[in-house]
């Protein structure tokens, strides 16, 4: 059975100045589960990272109510809350000195006695957090001597060694190369799965959310949060409120994000998946297209013009 790990309830969240209140998300209902990896997907200023903040304790709700673990986080003494909740935020916060390992360790912090002394546990812990996140080799490595990618995945293997019930990250694979994106979110993912956390990213990366996370949550302005499995948010439509302008939409059938299919108005002849990247070139080009059809033919791919064969669509694109 999922357990509910933060509820949010008529949420509205800004930030005070002076005697005003700006704010920024209101009546949000929202619920996190053990064992789900959610992505929480949104436009630049929606207000995710504010959110977070409120998830974290660091601002009270204007109105409403966020309980994690049946209680509101600004409740919690910082020591049971870092037992409660881990974080990895977008900005690198740790010094420049410290060592990829010594980072790691900070995660066991919670869970250390009085001598400050990491156990057999915490080491297992940090060497586990460090195998996952394939960062062995880089241990001794000093965190102002890594690539930004990798001083990322150390703040993930950080929030990984501290073994929390809910894991909170602000868009961790930001840095990270393409291949490393999946990696690491199929990685929370699998943690999640496996060991019953609820993990929540914040991501604008809608392909691999898609591909990875079981719940979206998606945040627009003025609207109420939509959440869902990703392919039930494609299949009701409800993906395309992250594509609030005609430009662009949700094609369903490719699963990823497409502008509006422009149209040639000559006519192209063959199977309908080489007719679109033809057509998609050939616009692409902005080249003055033949008057003639054109016909593409599968196994060999070829594209027949003007008389011509061509064996790559940019060869017929060279002598338009
Ligand atoms: N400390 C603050 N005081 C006042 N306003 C703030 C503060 N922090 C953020 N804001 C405002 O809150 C809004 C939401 O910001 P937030 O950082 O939560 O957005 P976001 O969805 O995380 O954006 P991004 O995708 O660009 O990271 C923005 O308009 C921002 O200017």
């Amino acid at each position: 059975m999922k357990k509910q790990v933060l509820i949010g309830k008529n949420l509205s969240l800004g930030y005070e100045a002076g005697n005003q209140q700006k704010t920024i998300l209101s009546n949000l209902d929202f619920e996190l589960l053990s064992g789900q990896m959610t992505c929480l997907l949104g436009p630049n200023g929606v207000g995710k990272s504010t959110l977070i903040k409120a998830i974290m304790g660091k601002i009270e709700p204007f109105k409403g109510s966020i309980e994690l673990f049946g209680s509101a986080p600004t409740s919690y003494h910082r020591d049971d809350l870092s037992k409660k909740l881990s974080v990895v935020l977008s900005e690198p916060i740790f010094p420049a000195q410290m060592t990829v390992k010594q980072l790691v360790a900070l995660g066991r912090t919670p869970y250390l006695n009085w001598s400050g002394r990491l156990s057999d546990q915490d080491k297992n812990e940090v060497y586990k957090a460090l195998e996952a996140t394939k960062l062995e080799y880089l241990r001794k490595e000093r965190l102002g001597e890594l690539s930004d990618g990798q001083r990322q995945k150390a703040m993930i293997a950080r929030a990984l060694a501290q073994d929390c019930p809910l894991m909170v990250l602000d868009e961790p694979t930001s840095h990270l190369d393409l291949v490393n994106r999946y990696e690491v979110m199929q990685l929370l993912q699998d943690i999640a799965k496996t060991q019953e956390k609820a993990v929540l990213v914040v991501t604008h990366d809608l392909d691999i959310a898609i591909e990875t996370g079981q719940q979206l949550w998606i945040l627009n302005c003025g609207s109420p949060l939509i959440s869902g499995t990703p392919e039930d948010l494609i299949l009701q439509g409800e993906i395309n409120q992250l594509l609030p302008s005609d430009k662009y939409f949700f094609d369903s059938n490719r699963g990823k994000v497409v502008m509006h299919h422009q149209t040639t108005k000559i006519e192209i002849e063959g199977p309908d998946e080489l007719v679109y990247w033809v057509e998609k070139a050939l616009i692409k080009s902005g080249k003055h297209l033949p008057k003639d059809s054109i016909r593409i033919s599968e196994n060999p791919f070829r594209i027949f013009c003007q008389g011509k064969e061509f064996t790559r669509i940019s060869e017929l694109i060279e002598i338009l």
